[in-house]
C-alpha cells in the first residue's frame, strides 16, 4: 500500500508536477502532528467522549476537563483528518472513527493507540541512536508490568483486524478439518486471538499458546474474555530455549514473532517445529513481508521493517527468506496467502 500526496486543484498539481512542493515538510512538520494528535485523542478519551452523539466544543471541554483553545485545535486537526464531522457547532464521530477508535467495537485499535502513546512514542527518539549502533530497544527485556499490560492489549487490538480473515483462510490439515487431528501450538501466541477463531471453526481442536511469562501474566485476562475455557491455554516458556517435543502437534503457527528474531534463531525455531509437527501437519509464519529487493517499494512493508530493527534489532522477512527457513528445516510445499484486509501481511505456509 502506498500512502500518496493528491492535489485538490490545478495550482497543487502543477506544483507537485514541477517539483515545486516540499515533500519533506509533510514528512517532518505535518506527519508527526497528525500521529500524536490521534494517540492523544484516543488516551484522553476525545473518541469515546463522542461516542453518543454530536458535541459542541464546550461540551467536550467539560466533560473531559481539558484546555478549550488546545482542544479546540486539536478538533480542527481531527476534522480535517477525517474523524469528525463539523456541523452546526457540534462535532460527530465519522463512520470511521466509530468502527476503529471506540474501545468496544470489535475492529477498534484503541488498545494500540493507547500501546503507541504511552510506549513505543518514546522509541523512536532512539532512532538515532540505532541507525549507528544497529542495536534496537529490545523492549521484551526492559518493559515494566505496566508496558507489558499496554503491549498485551495493543496486540490484541492489531489482531483484532486480521483474525477474522485468517480464520476463513488459514489451510489447516485434513485431518484437522476432519476432527481426527487436535494439537494446535501458537508461539508467541499472547491474547490468543488466532487460536481462538481456528478452535471456534475446528471443534475437535485445542491450543497451547507458549509466551513468555511477563507476556502470560497480562495476557491471561484477554484469553478469559473469549470463555474457550481448557480448548485455549497458555503454556510459559521461551520458544528460543524449550524444546517443543516431537510429533506432537498438527497445526503450529507462529504470528508476528519472527520479527523480532534474527534469521538464525528464526532458522532454530524452525527446525524444532518441523520437528514438533506431526507428519501432514502444518506450520504458519503470519507477517508483515519485506518486499523482495529490487521489488517495488512499499510503505507498510518498509516503515515496519525499520520499526522492528529499532525495536528488537531485527526486522521484516522477504516470502523467500521465510520460505527458506521451512524448507531448510525439512518442511515442503510452501504456498503464500496474501491478507485482503491487511495490505503487506502474508501466511507463509509449510508441511511437513
Ligand atoms: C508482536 S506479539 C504477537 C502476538 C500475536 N501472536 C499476534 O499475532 O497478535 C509477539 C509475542 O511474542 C512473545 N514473545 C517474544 N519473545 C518470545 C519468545 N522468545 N518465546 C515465546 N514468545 C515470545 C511476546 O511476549 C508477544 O506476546
Amino acid at each position: 500500500m502506498q500512502l500518496t500526496i493528491s492535489p485538490e486543484n490545478p495550482i497543487e498539481w502543477f506544483a507537485l508536477r514541477a517539483n515545486l512542493a516540499a515533500i519533506p515538510l509533510l514528512h517532518i512538520q505535518i506527519m508527526p502532528v497528525l500521529a500524536k494528535a490521534v494517540l492523544e485523542a484516543a488516551d484522553n478519551g476525545v473518541f469515546e467522549a463522542a461516542k453518543n452523539g454530536p458535541q459542541t466544543l464546550d461540551e467536550l471541554v467539560q466533560v473531559l476537563n481539558l484546555n478549550p483553545k488546545a482542544l479546540g485545535e486539536l478538533m480542527g486537526l481531527l476534522t480535517a483528518m477525517g474523524y469528525f464531522n463539523y456541523k452546526n457547532n457540534r462535532f460527530t464521530l465519522t463512520r470511521m472513527a466509530r468502527r476503529f477508535t471506540l474501545k468496544d467495537d470489535p475492529m477498534s485499535v484503541y488498545g494500540m493507540m493507547i500501546f503507541n502513546n504511552r510506549v513505543v512514542w518514546h522509541w523512536m527518539s532512539h532512532l538515532g541512536d540505532y541507525l549507528k549502533t544497529g542495536k534496537g530497544v529490545q523492549y521484551h527485556d526492559t518493559l515494566s508490568p505496566e508496558q507489558w499490560q499496554y503491549y498485551q492489549q495493543g496486540m490484541i487490538a492489531a489482531s483484532n483486524i486480521e483474525a477474522r480473515e485468517f480464520g476463513l483462510r488459514a489451510p489447516v490439515p485434513r485431518s484437522v478439518k476432519s476432527g481426527k487431528a487436535t494439537q494446535m501450538l501458537d508461539i508467541g501466541g499472547s491474547h490468543g486471538q488466532h487460536s481462538v477463531v481456528l478452535c471456534k471453526k475446528y471443534s475437535g481442536l485445542t491450543s497451547a499458546i507458549l509466551d513468555l511469562p511477563q507476556a502470560i501474566e497480562q495476557a491471561a485476562p484477554l484469553l478469559a474474555q473469549q470463555g474457550m475455557g481448557d480448548r485455549v491455554r497458555h503454556q510459559s516458556g521461551n520458544v528460543l530455549t524449550d524444546d517443543l517435543g516431537e510429533s506432537q502437534f498438527d497445526f503450529i503457527l507462529m504470528s508476528s514473532l519472527a520479527h523480532h528474531f534474527s534469521p538464525e534463531q528464526n532458522q532454530t525455531v524452525a527446525s524444532k517445529v518441523a520437528k514438533a509437527l506431526r507428519p501432514g501437519g502444518v506450520f504458519i509464519i503470519n507477517e508483515f513481508i519485506r518486499p523482495a529487493i529490487g521489488a517495488k517499494p512499499e510503505l507498510i512493508g518498509s516503515s515496519t521493517d525499520l520499526f522492528y530493527g529499532l525495536s528488537s534489532t531485527a526486522g521484516n522477512y522477504s516470502i523467500d527468506e521465510i520460505s527458506g527457513w521451512q524448507q531448510t528445516a525439512g518442511l515442503t510445499s510452501p504456498k503464500v496467502i496474501n491478507y485482503r484486509t491487511v495490505p503487506g501481511r502474508a501466511m507463509v505456509i509449510a508441511r511437513k
